[in-house]
């Protein structure tokens, strides 16, 4: 069988020990690496061309055990079969992915660190550190987790099958014309009220979940979007919910609640009957987003992207076409809610860019009270996305009245 030669493979017996306590309480008495063996700078990769008797240059490996005596090794002539051969490219094409979104800024890596494919190390006997394998933070976790989910989901239904049940899918609502509509109609921020049952940082917020009941009882107190979670390992949403509450009879436009990582997600959405969708700029790199936002657009679905700090604002601001900005009140790294970073990420140029863009911007995470509604519509935003304060409620209608301080169904 043809292979490719594996011309020069470095190891060095360098370990790191230094930890760091993760923030939430799922993380609670484990340490993680305060440095990844596989996130560290690698001038030496190359991401090797499609032609398999190139020559292929390895990263350095950071091993823990190696039994030659001190220093690099040389490996000369090390036949890889193919299918190793495909392996040892997409890990380095994953490596180089994770170095592109750090040079971004983004810190979250899009799939778990498995370390170079065995055949890496040749004829000898080590043990790779799998430090880096470890998620840093719950928003980490999930990324890696939902990338498993999302190739086994491919699988099942593959674009070509989602592209044709879409020839035949109802049309799109207009999440973006709903929300301004609302704004204009009740005077206070247009509200995507979310269908959530649970969330890492809150556990579970409503025992008795019955998804088509609260989407009712919220479209009834003047909701006017929704968003449904659709994560089931995190949040106990499902895909299931979103089509149920589609199907049920509710008018207000759906957020498909997700954690994408694939454009394939986009679609399966669409067909689920979404009519937006969530981007995490903390999880996706800028020519991702403008794809996305692209294959959004082709589809008739509004994009909402997700931003947590400046630098992410600043990213986003950049990106032609986009219509509808979140400012998660959220650090989804640690669990922290401040309210305050709405204003924050609102105030001066940034604040103006966006108006003068006519981004409509969506204020999320830790609203309870018509002061904190006050207090971000001030700063700006013509939209809200509010979970936990109005889905505790017993009656969600009357929760949504509640938080604004008025009945805004009529
Ligand atoms: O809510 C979490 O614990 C969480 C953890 C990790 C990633 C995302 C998470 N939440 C998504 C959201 O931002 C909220 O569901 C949404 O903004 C509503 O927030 P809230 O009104 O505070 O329930």
């Amino acid at each position: 069988m043809e292979g490719v030669k594996l011309l020069s493979l470095r190891a060095s017996s360098t370990t790191t020990n230094a930890t760091q306590r993760l923030p939430s309480q799922q993380f609670l008495n484990k340490s993680i690496p305060s440095k990844s063996t596989f996130f560290r700078p690698m001038p030496q990769t190359h991401i090797p061309n499609h032609n398999p008797f190139k020559r292929i240059s390895f990263p350095s490996i950071k091993a823990q055990q190696f039994d030659m005596k001190d220093g690099p090794a040389v490996v000369s002539d090390y036949k890889l079969s193919n299918g190793d051969a495909l392996k040892a490219k997409e890990w380095e094409v994953g490596m180089f992915q994770d170095e592109l979104a750090a040079s971004q800024g983004i810190r979250i890596r899009r799939r778990r660190p498995t370390g170079p494919p065995l055949h890496y190390v040749g004829p000898f006997e080590f043990h790779l550190q799998n430090e880096g394998s470890t998620p840093r933070n719950i928003l980490e976790e999930i990324v890696w987790q939902k990338d498993v989910e999302v190739s086994q989901m491919k699988e099942k239904k593959p674009l070509l099958v989602l592209k044709t049940i879409l020839d035949n899918a109802p049309p799109v609502r207009d999440f973006v014309g709903a929300l301004k509509q609302a704004n204009k109609r009740t005077g206070f921020p247009g509200l995507i009220a979310e269908v959530k049952k649970a969330s890492p940082s809150r556990g579970v917020l409503r025992e008795n979940f019955d998804p088509v009941e609260i989407a009712k009882a919220y479209e009834k107190g003047g909701a006017a979007c929704l968003s449904v979670l659709t994560d089931e390992k995190y949040f106990q949403g499902s895909f299931e919910n979103l089509e149920a509450i589609r199907n049920s009879g509710v008018q207000c436009p759906l957020l498909c609640k997700e954690f994408v990582v694939d454009a394939w997600q986009i679609y399966y959405a669409r067909t689920k009957g979404a009519d937006a969708i969530l981007l995490i700029a903390a999880v996706l790199p800028d020519l991702d987003i403008k794809y996305m936002v692209t294959i959004c657009k082709s589809l008739g679905l509004a994009a909402l992207i997700e931003v947590h700090d400046e630098k992410e604002m600043d990213r986003v601001l950049e990106i032609e076409g986009i219509e509808l900005i979140g400012i998660n009140n959220r650090d989804l790294g640690t669990f922290k809610v401040n309210i305050g970073n709405t204003k924050k990420l609102l105030e001066g140029e940034r604040g103006r860019r966006i108006r003068e863009k006519g981004i409509i911007v969506v204020g999320e995470s830790g609203l309870f009270t018509p002061t904190d509604i006050a207090y971000v519509q001030e700063a700006g935003v013509k939209a809200v996305l509010v979970g936990e304060s109005i889905v505790k409620q017993k009656d969600p209608t009357a929760g949504i009245t509640q938080l604004f301080g008025k009945d805004i169904s009529s």
